[in-house]
């Protein structure tokens, strides 16, 4: 029977979900073996095929991989029964190895030196950023939930990266709002919290200038978990829904969605990615 990789928390996609829906229907009609396996083997395709590209990605880092396995073994529920954290927090959050290593990329080819993360969780992309950043790069995450900061500065602390990181507990809009007010720009903005208020940060970042020229806003989630093109009327799904279509429209900007994960999103000023035709 299909697994999904045990080693890694997984995002939901909705074609998965529904071919497991599938697997327990034919198992419970008895449906032909010959069927049941034709559904087992095309949901190993699918995970084979993340398998394939996590084999031929560079590994991280040790420190990322020890974050890695303290998200996926740190006890949320529970903390979150004991009123440790303000929500019930998930390993699924956490963007992890390929999106990591995407991120990295992404610093590292557009000579990045300030990056600003909205949606921290336990600092797997934040460090991911930092550790392709030159030395004097800084990444300024925002989180809401304070639990998280002191298990990010221990563990982001064993790396030699984590120094470049600073941490701004609050409500991202407030942080934002207060980095506008500094006017300070970030050469790539991710995107990674609660997306019910995607809409407003984009206002803040593009009217209040904080995305710096030929800056890159890199949006995680775009997909959420299939909520933007399922019809769930889930709420976030209505929440990204409304921001990539806002995004779509905005004549400001290009804009390009990539299928990792569940979604990562790049936007960009056009001016920044198009050359101007030469004068006549
Ligand atoms: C998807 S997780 C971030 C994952 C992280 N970037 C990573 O790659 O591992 C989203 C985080 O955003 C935080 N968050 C939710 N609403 C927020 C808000 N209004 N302001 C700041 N952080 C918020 C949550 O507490 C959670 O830790």
């Amino acid at each position: 029977m299909a697994q999904q990789p045990a080693s890694r928390g997984r995002h939901r996609d909705p074609m998965v979900e529904k071919l497991w829906e599938l697997q327990e229907k034919l198992k419970s009609i008895g449906a032909a073996d010959e069927i049941q396996k034709t559904l087992d083997d095309a949901l190993d395709l699918f995970f084979k095929r993340e398998h394939y590209c996590e084999d031929h990605t560079s590994p991280a880092s040790p420190e990322l991989q020890e974050i890695s396995h303290m998200t996926l073994t740190h006890p949320w529920d529970d903390l979150h029964a004991q009123g440790k954290t303000l929500w019930n927090l998930k390993p699924t959050m956490m963007s992890g190895f390929l999106e990591g290593k995407f991120l990295q990329f992404l610093v590292s080819m557009s000579n990045a030196k300030r990056v600003l993360e909205l949606g921290m969780y336990t600092g797997y992309s934040a460090l991911a950023c930092a550790e392709a950043l030159p030395d004097d790069g800084e990444v300024i995450t925002c989180e809401f939930d304070p639990y998280l900061e002191n298990i990010v500065k221990e563990s982001t602390s064993k790396s030699v990266h984590g120094r470049k990181i600073s941490i701004r507990i609050g409500p991202a809009l407030d942080t934002i709002n207060k980095l506008a007010n500094e006017n300070q720009r970030f050469d790539i903005i991710f995107l990674d919290a609660n997306s019910n208020q995607y809409c407003e940060y984009y206002q803040v970042i593009m009217d209040r200038d904080l995305l710096a020229p030929r800056g890159t806003i890199v949006v995680d989630n775009a997909f959420l978990h299939g909520n933007v093109y399922c019809e769930t009327g889930h709420m976030n799904g209505e929440g990204m829904k409304t921001f990539n279509e806002n995004v779509s429209r905005d004549a400001r900007v290009t804009t390009v969605l990539v299928p990792i994960r569940d979604g990562v999103r790049l936007i960009r000023r056009k001016e920044d990615m198009f050359a101007k035709p030469p004068a006549k």
